[in-house]
């Protein structure tokens, strides 16, 4: 079922801070910040040739990374993101394995324009599983 790793993502209080980090520490190139209203974040993205370093930040009232950030004030690594051919087949069959699916289990367009779900952390090790189709 699942492929490539596509993002780490890391959510940080700055999200400035962080990229310049990553650009004038780390050498690496970022992108500029993607505000994704739909998922309550705004994201920058770290391209490492092989996979992406998914910087998030709260964007909105009601962010899903609002509690996480308050219980880790210093950011932290929030999910992985593993790329598959058919999300639907996919989320079908974890569903029929009893994995808790988030959201009402609909998959939304994510950041790259592609459909991506979330599995809760409680079934997958303690962490959190966002899955994205890429044909
Ligand atoms: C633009 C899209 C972009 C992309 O890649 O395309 C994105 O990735 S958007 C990313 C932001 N969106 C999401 O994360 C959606 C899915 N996440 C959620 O629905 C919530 O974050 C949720 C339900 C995982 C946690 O919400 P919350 O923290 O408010 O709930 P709790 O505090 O009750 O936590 C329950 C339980 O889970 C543990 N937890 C929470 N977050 C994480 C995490 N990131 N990794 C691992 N574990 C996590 C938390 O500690 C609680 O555990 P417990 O033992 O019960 O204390
Ligand atoms: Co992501």
């Amino acid at each position: 079922m699942i492929g490539r790793l596509n993002h780490v993502a890391i959510a940080v209080p700055d999200l400035e801070a962080a990229a310049a980090t990553y650009r004038d520490t780390l050498g690496a190139k970022v992108s500029a910040p993607q505000p994704e209203p739909d998922h309550g974040v705004t994201v920058i993205f770290v391209d490492l040739g092989n996979t992406k370093i998914e910087l998030l930040h709260p964007l909105g009232e009601n962010s899903p990374i609002a509690n996480y950030l308050k219980n880790n004030p210093s950011g932290g690594m929030h999910h992985v993101c593993y790329e598959v051919d058919d999300i639907i087949a996919a989320r079908d069959q974890l569903k029929g394995e009893g994995a808790r699916v988030l959201g009402d289990g609909e998959p939304k367009i994510g950041a790259h324009g592609n459909p991506v779900l979330f599995l809760h952390p409680k079934d997958f090790c303690g962490t959190l599983v966002e899955l994205e189709q890429v044909a």
